[in-house]
């Protein structure tokens, strides 16, 4: 018997398909002689928020860092340990560093635009350095998408021209997000985007990455509990116990790790008690 199986139309690109995942597969980090991470692993979901939690000196930043292989850029730093973007070691034989912060781009405590560069030369700044050439009309459009996408388009579309440093410091952050949005990556890593920020700047960058998730996943390091709950999915708990290296006591979805957390360190830290 054969059976007619009829043309159906081509799928609807799911929006999703661009979306990939980071997992970090038994990641430990030295400064020199000093071990900062023992053996972390986590897998940080596409599309989610993935907020990472705990105590000053625990290892997040250098977590964070290692990432998108910022860590050993720093003299006499070393890892061992993957990570898998969508799947593939960005550490791998071949695997070129560029190519990692192509893809995952970072956001900083402190907002770091080029002060004396344009608004618009800000947003496209990154294309140079990953040789993107591009017809004037596209990167209009590009800069005007990338503005939107952060929140600051109809506060800037105005004065593209005037530098960088005139914004206001929330101002700044997000046009530091545009900039990173600019060369498309896949992973945002930002390390406590809203620590220099007032509470209405945080509240700005705090939609901004709601809107953003859809299409680019996100992990942020936040001292901020209130702002960890806001914004994140999942959370993973660092701790360095006294002369140890950090590694990660607790993770899961964000709800849990705030209502009924499994570990009691958890519960004293996302309560406040310590930290
Ligand atoms: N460049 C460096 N050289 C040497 N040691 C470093 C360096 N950066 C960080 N460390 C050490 O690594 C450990 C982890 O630091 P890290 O900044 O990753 O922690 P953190 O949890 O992000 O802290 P915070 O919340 O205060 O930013 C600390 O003991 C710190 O002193």
């Amino acid at each position: 018997m054969t059976t007619t199986i009829p043309d159906l139309p081509a799928p609807a690109p799911h929006p999703s398909d661009g979306l990939a995942g980071l997992e970090a597969r038994e990641i430990s980090a030295w400064f020199g002689e000093h071990k900062v991470l023992d053996r972390v692993s986590l897998n940080m979901r596409a599309g989610e928020v993935t907020a990472l939690i705990g105590p000053s000196g625990c290892g997040k930043s250098t977590f964070l860092r290692i990432l998108n292989r910022m860590h050993e850029l720093v003299p006499g730093a070393s890892l061992a340990g993957e990570v898998l973007l969508a799947g593939q070691d960005i550490y791998a034989p071949g695997r070129r560093l560029t190519d990692a912060r192509h893809q995952i781009g970072m956001v900083f405590q402190k907002p770091n635009p080029f002060p004396a560069m344009s608004i618009y030369d800000n947003v496209t700044s990154g294309l140079k350095l990953t040789g993107t050439r591009m017809r004037r009309a596209d990167r209009d459009d590009l800069v005007e998408e990338c503005l939107t996408k952060a929140g600051l388009w109809n506060e800037v579309n105005d004065r593209l021209r005037q530098p960088g440093g005139a914004l206001s410091g929330g101002q700044q952050q997000r046009l530091c997000i545009a900039r990173s949005l600019a060369v498309r990556p896949r992973v945002l890593l930002m390390d406590e985007p809203c620590s220099a920020l007032d509470p209405t700047s945080t509240r700005r960058i705090e939609e901004t990455i709601a809107e953003l998730v859809r299409e680019v996943t996100i992990v942020i390091v936040t001292h901020n509990m209130q702002q960890a709950a806001r914004v994140s999915d999942r959370c993973a708990f660092f701790l360095a116990a006294h002369r140890t290296p950090g590694v990660i006591v607790e993770h899961g979805p964000t709800k849990a790790m705030f209502e009924s957390p499994r570990d009691s360190r958890t519960a004293d830290y996302v309560h406040g008690r310590f930290g």
